[in-house]
């Protein structure tokens, strides 16, 4: 927290107050937490360690700040409403949840999601993942970007503001195409329905790009938002891993688009996950989703066992 009379220069000159484990820890709320071991598994990415301890240390005080802002976000909208004579229709609040491929962004999304619906004024929460914007692969190739998968460029970022746009409007049944990791590809004749939500999370690698000139960008749209961070070395680390437990395990589906992984060594299999890591996932955190992290309200940084151990809020 910022010292009045310090004359540390470095305490009014970042955005964000820093927050140890061990002090976030001590604001969750006392109401006993209704997640037991059982959903926390069911919740947890392929590999992520989170266990009972860190949701109930790191995110029930996340979800207890997240209501705060969301009743805060209704009570301006109340009062503006009033203010202009009109008749007050609560709208979405909505969350952008940003960082690398391989980080943990699903676990943490899909944790808020049960989280918040357990709190009594946003009973109805939405997930969304943003790779159901993504170009199909054979769009991708037209374009030349089989290459660049997950790099702002591939999706198509007009559509997924206008999805957004419409849910954060209060639009009732709004639709979104869906993307399998499986065959590594948009399904066809498949789509997610939001249907007028009390929180819609949006989650995925980009959602913090910053506008182009003159225009609107999705992160317009967010009431709040997270950006879950590590350190290079570590994500690098969490990929090749993850890529050696789904080769013994969804590569080998008939559907899996990486099926021809499935019998490679595991040296093999090392050397094609490194491959794919520098070629792409890499460049993109660097060039794309890094430079975004100062854009979000509050970040979670992760140590290499993936426990948090610092929280940063936004002060300005
Ligand atoms: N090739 C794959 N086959 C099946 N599932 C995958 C594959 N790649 C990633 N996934 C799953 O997709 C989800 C999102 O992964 P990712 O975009 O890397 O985000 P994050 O790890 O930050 O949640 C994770 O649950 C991951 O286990
Ligand atoms: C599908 C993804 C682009 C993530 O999409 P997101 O939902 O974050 O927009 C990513 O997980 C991915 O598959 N990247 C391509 C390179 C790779 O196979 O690792």
């Amino acid at each position: 927290m910022p010292v009045p009379g310090r004359s540390d220069e470095t305490q009014w000159s970042t955005p964000f107050v820093e927050i140890a484990r061990a002090d976030w820890a001590e604001l969750a709320p006392t109401t006993p937490l209704t997640l037991d071991e059982s959903d926390v598994n069911r919740l947890r990415g392929l590999g992520d360690p989170m266990n009972v301890a860190e949701v109930r240390e790191v995110f029930v005080p996340l979800s207890r700040l997240l209501n705060i802002y969301i009743a805060n976000a209704r009570e301006l909208r109340r009062s503006t409403t009033s203010f202009l004579g009109e008749r007050s229709a609560p709208t979405p609040f909505v969350i952008g949840v940003a960082g690398s491929v391989a980080v943990g962004k699903s676990t943490v999304a899909r944790l808020l999601r049960e989280l918040l619906r357990r709190w009594e004024d946003t009973p109805r929460v939405e997930l969304i993942t943003t790779d159901g914007f993504l170009y199909s692969n054979e769009e991708l190739a037209r374009r030349g970007l089989m290459e660049r998968k997950g790099f702002p460029e591939s999706y198509d970022r007009r559509a997924l503001l206008r999805f957004v746009t419409q849910v954060k409007s209060g639009a009732p049944e709004v639709r979104a195409p869906f993307y399998s990791h499986m065959v590594y590809n948009i399904v066809p004749n498949a789509e997610i329905v939001v249907n007028a939500p009390d929180v819609l999370i949006v989650e995925g690698l980009n959602v913090l790009q910053p506008p182009g000139s003159n225009s609107l960008a999705l992160s317009d749209m967010f009431d709040f938002s997270i950006y879950v961070d590590a350190r290079t070395q570590d994500i690098t680390r969490w990929y090749q891993e993850r890529f050696l437990r789904l080769q013994q395990g969804a590569f080998s589906n008939p559907s899996s688009y990486f099926r021809r992984y499935a019998d490679l060594s595991r040296e093999e299999a090392i050397e094609t996950s490194k491959g794919i890591w520098e070629s792409i996932n890499l460049p993109n955190l660097e060039e794309n989703i890094l430079p975004t992290r100062s854009r979000a309200r509050l970040i979670l940084r992760k140590a290499s066992d993936h426990t948090v151990d610092r929280v940063l809020l936004r002060k300005v």
